[in-house]
């Protein structure tokens, strides 16, 4: 496979790279893709309904992952990855993957780094004797051959045009069509990039709604007055830009994911020629620096004395003058990176925030399994929540037909 513009290091090429698929991660693209988006979200919610209807526990920390992965595999694979339906990881696929970043993340702080397992003899002894686990990823890699090939040889059919089609029909840098190596490294990041960064996401959302019951309640009841004016009645679900109008929502995602940002190690950088000045301090050219977006997001200079608190009311502005502050605070939240460099995800998975978190309040009421300990997050690059435990109850929240107006007229 080729470069990715995830690894790649001259801005150059990072450029090119990013911005021949950056139009398949843009909103107008993603929404394009909602109903796909929806299908898992609808799956999912048939899933968590036979949870409650027979009182066992979910582990929500594999079933946050197995709806993002699948939607990724929606999105950009040319069809799900099957994990909701099967409600396991199919393949070992997802396991894979973490094994891989416990092993970079790790591996980064050896000498010659991952140079220890990308030569031949580490190769070809982990294909001898790795077992099914170590050899997942490439079990992986098969199976998404295979969906490429099929997508570059028959094309996209009746389907919807979604990002695999984009990947597909993206250019190199004389204008001509990419090769297959090209298309597959990109369902690699996105895989990589863009399923547990979202996981995490969501279940930080759902972990500070359940340690604070009155903000669930006031979040439901928000949520049931929108499908009330919308006129939602059963199987209709809110879409992304009806949620997204939602304020309390809106303030909830935001918040959550701010104390809780899904990458928290350093994001770094090289230092430009002619160096770089940062307030007191001067950094040649070559320093490898950078911030983590967790000290960021709790800066007491920029979100106050209450930074490490979880309040969603700081993003809902009562008068003007609070109005500008909060967008000046936007401006320095850090959960998504910041510059060029920044999440090229950022719509999708808002996209999968806003949709999960109102469905799930309007079809279910959770709560944690272990209040002393409701969760366990492991930090591997990614801080991934583990052992989030919950109980589910089916909601009964009222539906209304749709206001037709012109009742009067009937009588
Ligand atoms: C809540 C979910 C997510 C969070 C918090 C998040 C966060 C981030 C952050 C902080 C970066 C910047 C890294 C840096 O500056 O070095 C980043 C980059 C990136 N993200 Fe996300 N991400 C999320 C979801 C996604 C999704 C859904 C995708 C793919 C569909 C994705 C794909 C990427 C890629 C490819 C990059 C590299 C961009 C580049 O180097 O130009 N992310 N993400």
């Amino acid at each position: 496979m080729t470069v990715s513009f995830f690894s790649a290091t001259d801005p150059k090429v990072h450029r090119h790279l990013r911005s021949r698929v950056s139009g398949a991660y843009s909103m107008t693209s993603i929404l394009a893709m909602e109903t796909l988006v929806q299908k898992v979200a609808d799956e999912c919610w048939q899933q968590f309904g036979r949870f409650a209807d027979s009182g066992e526990p979910i582990p929500m920390h594999q079933w946050a992952n197995y709806f993002a992965f699948d939607v990724v595999g929606q999105l950009a694979m040319g069809g799900k990855l099957g994990f909701i339906e099967q409600g396991r990881d199919v393949g070992g696929i997802i396991g894979s993957i973490h094994d891989g970043f416990y092993l970079m993340a790790n591996m980064g702080n050896v000498p010659l780094q991952m140079f220890w397992f990308n030569n031949r003899l580490a190769q070809w002894a982990i294909k001898s004797f790795g077992g099914t686990r170590m050899n997942a990823f490439s079990v992986f890699l098969e199976w998404l051959e295979k969906r490429v090939d099929e997508r570059l040889n028959n094309g996209l059919g009746d389907r919807r045009r979604d990002m695999l089609q984009r990947f597909v029909e993206a250019k190199d840098v004389r204008g001509h069509p990419v090769k297959k190596g090209d298309v597959m490294i990109e369902g690699v990041n996105i895989l990589g990039a863009g399923a547990d960064t979202t996981t995490i996401g969501i279940l930080a959302i759902l972990g500070a709604l359940l340690l604070h019951s009155e903000q669930k309640e006031r979040l439901q009841r928000e949520i049931e007055e929108a499908y009330q004016k919308l006129g939602l009645g059963d199987g209709l679900e809110i879409g992304f830009k009806e949620a997204e109008k939602l304020p309390f929502l809106s303030a909830v995602i935001k918040e959550s994911t701010r104390l809780h940002p899904s990458i928290q190690y350093q994001l770094p950088r090289y230092v430009p020629k002619g160096g770089i000045q940062i307030g007191p301090y001067y950094l040649p050219v070559g320093t490898c620096c950078g911030i983590s977006p967790a000290s960021m997001n709790r800066s007491k200079d920029i979100f106050g004395d209450d930074a490490d608190e979880w309040r969603p009311d700081r993003w809902i502005a009562s008068s003007k003058e609070e109005e500008r502050a909060i967008k000046e605070r936007n401006l320095l939240l850090t959960t998504f990176g910041m510059g060029n460099r920044s999440c090229v995800g950022k719509n999708l998975a808002t996209v999968e925030m806003y949709k999960f978190t109102a469905q799930f309040f309007r079809h279910f009421d959770a709560e944690l399994v272990n209040h002393e300990q409701p969760w366990v997050t492991k930090t591997q690059w990614f801080a991934l929540q583990t052992k989030f435990w919950i109980k589910v109850s089916r909601r009964k929240p009222k539906t209304s037909e749709p206001d037709s107006g012109n009742d009067s007229l009937v009588s």
